[in-house]
C-alpha cells in the first residue's frame, strides 16, 4: 500500500485549517450539549430499542427450555404473543430514535454551519485570498452534503447499531459469564480488523476530502476566469491541470475502495471465529449440566444477532468516515481566529472616515515559490490624491492594488494607513477604511436595494437612489420595472457588465471609506462606456485616496499623478504632463494610442462626445487582449 500523502500528491498547506479529531468531538460535545432535552430523547429512544430487540432471542431461548420441558401449547403461544409484541415495540423504538436523532442531527448541522459561515465571512480577505474561494465553497457545498446525508440516513442507523453491539454483548454475559468469553473470542478479530482498516482508510478519507476540495477550486478557478483562459488559450492547460485534480480523487476513491474489501473477508473470519466459540462453549457447557439447551441457543441467536449491526457498522462506517472528515474540514474553519471586531454588529452609521496618506512599501512579492512579481516599490498616496497605476498586463498592477487594498499580504513589505500598518487595524476595520473595487463584481441575487445595502444596511432608499445617480446608473434604474425592488443576479435581471460595475461603485458611494482601490477593467478604452465608467469612478471615488488601476490610458489622464510599473517595478511616476515631457514609455503609449481628441477630465467633459473614432482599442496596453476582461 502507498504511502497516501505521496499516493495523492498534494499539498494542502494553502487551504483553510483542517480539525484536529479532538477538536471535531469537543465541537460535537458542545452543540449537543446546547440542545439537552432533544440529546436525552434521542439517547433513551435509541437505547431502548436496542434493549428490545434482545427480547426475541431471550425468549426462543425461554421456548426452547420450555419445549424439552414438555411445555403445553398455550405456554408456546403465550411466548409467541411475546415475540410478536417486542417485534413491533422494537420497531417503533427504532423508527422514532432514528427521527429524533436524525432532527437532532441536522440541528447540530445547522448551528455548525451557521458558525462556519459567520467565520467565513468575517475571515481576513489576506487567509480568503490564500486559500481561494473553491476550498470554502467545497466546505460549505460538498462537505456539509456529506454530513447531512449521513446524518439523514446512515447516521441513527450506525448509531444503533452500536449500541446493539454494546447491549448484546451485555446480554450474553447476562445469560452466562462463559457464554460472553466465548463470544468474546470474536472481539480480538473485530478489533484487529478494525484498526487494519482505520489505520490505512482514515488518511486516505481526509486526503480525499482534500483531493476533491482542491478539484472543485481547480474547476472554480477555470470557470471563473474562463474568458482570460479563452483569451490566452489556456484551456488545455486548466483541462489537464483539472483532469490531474480529478486523476488523484479518483485513485484516492479507488484504493478506498479496495480497502473495504479486504476488510469485508476480515469482518467474515472474526464472526465465523465468534459463533464456533458460541456454540462449543455451549455444547460444552450443557453437556456438563451448566447450562441449559435454551441458554445456550439464546446466546447463539445473540451472537448471530451481531452480524447484522456488525454487518452495518461495517457497511456504514465508510460514509461515516467521510462524514468525520468532511466535518473535521467544518469545525476547521470555526478554528480560524475570529476576527469579526469585539462588537461586529455593524455600527450605526460610522463617522465618515477622514481621507487618509497612505505609504506602500514592498521590498518584493511573490506568490507561493513562484518568481518575484514586485520589486523596489515605495509609494505614498496623499490623502485624498488619486493615483493610476498603469502598466502592461502581468506587470503586477493587480497584485499591488490588492496588496495596497490588504487582500493581499506583501512577502517583504507593507502598507501603512495614517502611519498604522494595515495588519495591526484589524478586519473590521481595514474594510471600513479601504474597498476594493476588483474585476470580479458579484451581484447578489435579491432585490437590487439589497445588494446596494449590503454596503450600508441602514441606507434608506432614497439615499441608494442618489448614490446609483452619483454614478450615472439613474438611466438603467429607470428601466427596470420595480425599481430598487427589482430582482438582480441569478434568477432575476441580469445585469451587463456595465451595469455591475456601476452597482459596484454605488456600493463603494454608500460604504463611504477613507480610501477607494478600482482594478475595473470592463469597457473597452474610447468606447462611450468607457467614459462613462471613467466619469462614474471619478465621482465616486471624490474626496477619498484613491489608487485607479488604469486598464484605459484615459483613466490615467485624468489621475493625480501617474505610476507606470514594469514587470513588478515602477519604471515612472509622475503627472500626466511631466510624463509627457519626459518623454519615456508612458508618453510613447500615449502618443501611440492617444485619440485625436483624448477623453478630458470628467468635470470639463459636456457631450456624451462620439467625436473619439474608436480605432481599434485606443489607449489599452500592447499585450491585454482586446475582450472585455471582466470576470465576474
Ligand atoms: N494568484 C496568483 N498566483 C500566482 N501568480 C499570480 C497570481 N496572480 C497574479 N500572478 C502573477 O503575478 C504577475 C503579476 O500579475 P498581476 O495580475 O498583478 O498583473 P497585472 O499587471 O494586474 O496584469 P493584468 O493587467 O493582466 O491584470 C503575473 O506574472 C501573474 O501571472
Amino acid at each position: 500500500m502507498t504511502d497516501p500523502s505521496t499516493a495523492s500528491g498534494i499539498e494542502a498547506r494553502h487551504l483553510l485549517p483542517t480539525a484536529t479529531g479532538r477538536q471535531t468531538w469537543a465541537a460535537l460535545r458542545t452543540e449537543l450539549a446546547r440542545l439537552p432535552l432533544l440529546s436525552a430523547v434521542a439517547g433513551t429512544l435509541l437505547v431502548a430499542a436496542s434493549a428490545t430487540g434482545l427480547v426475541a432471542p431471550w425468549v426462543l431461548g425461554r421456548l426452547v427450555d420450555d419445549v424439552i420441558a414438555g411445555t403445553d401449547t398455550q405456554q408456546v403461544v403465550a411466548w409467541s404473543g411475546v415475540i410478536a409484541g417486542a417485534a413491533v415495540l422494537a420497531g417503533l423504538l427504532t423508527a422514532a430514535g432514528a427521527a429524533v436523532a436524525a432532527r437532532l442531527g441536522e440541528t447540530v448541522l445547522a448551528r455548525l454551519r451557521e458558525r462556519v459561515l459567520d467565520r467565513a465571512l468575517h475571515l481576513p480577505s489576506a487567509t480568503l485570498e490564500r486559500a481561494g474561494t473553491g476550498d470554502l465553497v467545497a466546505r460549505a457545498g460538498d462537505d456539509v452534503a456529506v454530513v447531512t446525508n449521513v446524518i439523514a440516513t446512515s447516521g441513527p442507523a450506525f448509531l444503533g447499531a452500536t449500541l446493539s453491539v454494546v447491549l448484546t454483548a451485555l446480554g450474553l454475559f447476562a445469560l452466562d459469564w462463559r457464554l460472553g468469553i466465548a463470544g468474546l473470542a470474536a472481539a480480538p478479530a473485530y478489533a484487529l480488523a478494525l484498526r487494519w482498516y482505520l489505520r490505512r482508510s482514515v488518511p486516505y478519507y481526509a486526503r480525499e476530502r482534500v483531493a476533491t476540495g482542491e478539484r472543485t477550486q481547480a474547476t472554480a478557478e477555470a470557470l471563473r476566469g474562463s474568458a482570460t483562459v479563452r483569451a490566452y488559450r489556456m484551456e488545455d492547460a486548466h483541462v489537464a491541470r483539472i483532469a490531474d485534480r480529478s486523476g488523484v480523487a479518483r485513485d484516492l476513491s479507488l484504493e478506498i475502495f479496495g480497502l473495504f474489501t479486504r476488510f469485508g473477508l476480515r469482518i467474515n473470519r472474526s464472526e465465523f471465529v465468534g459463533l464456533a466459540a458460541v456454540l462449543l462453549a455451549g455444547f460444552l457447557l450443557v453437556r456438563e449440566d451448566l447450562s441449559t439447551v435454551g441458554a445456550a441457543t439464546t446466546a447463539a441467536l445473540y451472537f448471530h444477532r451481531l452480524f447484522n449491526p456488525i454487518g452495518l457498522l461495517l457497511f456504514e462506517s465508510d460514509s461515516v468516515l467521510q462524514a468525520g472528515a468532511s466535518l473535521a474540514r467544518l469545525v476547521g474553519v470555526t478554528t480560524l481566529p475570529d476576527t469579526a471586531s469585539p462588537d461586529s454588529s455593524r455600527p450605526a452609521r460610522p463617522e465618515r472616515p477622514e481621507p487618509a496618506a497612505l505609504e506602500v512599501t514592498v521590498a518584493q512579492h511573490r506568490y507561493d515559490d513562484g518568481p518575484v512579481v514586485l520589486r523596489d516599490i515605495t509609494l505614498r498616496l496623499a490623502p485624498g490624491e488619486r493615483v493610476a497605476l498603469v502598466g502592461a498586463s502581468g506587470a503586477g498592477k493587480s497584485t499591488l492594488a490588492g496588496i495596497i487594498a490588504g487582500i493581499i499580504e506583501p512577502s517583504q513589505g507593507s502598507v501603512r494607513l495614517r502611519d498604522v500598518p494595515l495588519a495591526q487595524l484589524g478586519e473590521h476595520q481595514l474594510r471600513r477604511e479601504i474597498a476594493l473595487i476588483s474585476q470580479e463584481v458579484h451581484v447578489f441575487a435579491g432585490p437590487l436595494a439589497d445588494d446596494l445595502r449590503l454596503a450600508d444596511p441602514d441606507a434608506t432608499d432614497a439615499e441608494l437612489t442618489r448614490a446609483l445617480d452619483l454614478v450615472g446608473a439613474t438611466g438603467w434604474l429607470r428601466t427596470l420595472p420595480d425599481g430598487l425592488a427589482t430582482a438582480v443576479g441569478e434568477g432575476g435581471r441580469q445585469l451587463t457588465a456595465a451595469q455591475a460595475q456601476h452597482l459596484a461603485l454605488a456600493r463603494l458611494v454608500l460604504a463611504d471609506p477613507a480610501v477607494a482601490v478600482l482594478d475595473e477593467a470592463t469597457a473597452e478604452a474610447g468606447s462611450a462606456g468607457a467614459r462613462d465608467l471613467d466619469r462614474a469612478a471619478v465621482a465616486a471615488t471624490e474626496g477619498r485616496t484613491t489608487l485607479v488601476v488604469a486598464h484605459r490610458l484615459s483613466q490615467a489622464a485624468t489621475a493625480d499623478r501617474i505610476v507606470v510599473l514594469n514587470q513588478g517595478r515602477v519604471a515612472e511616476h509622475g503627472t500626466h504632463a511631466e510624463l509627457l515631457a519626459a518623454g519615456g514609455g508612458y508618453s510613447h503609449l500615449w502618443r501611440s494610442w492617444r485619440t485625436p481628441d483624448p477623453v478630458p477630465p470628467p468635470a470639463r467633459e459636456s457631450t456624451e462626445g462620439n467625436r473619439h473614432p474608436n480605432v481599434g482599442a485606443p489607449g489599452t496596453f500592447p499585450d491585454q487582449p482586446a475582450t472585455t476582461r471582466v470576470r465576474g
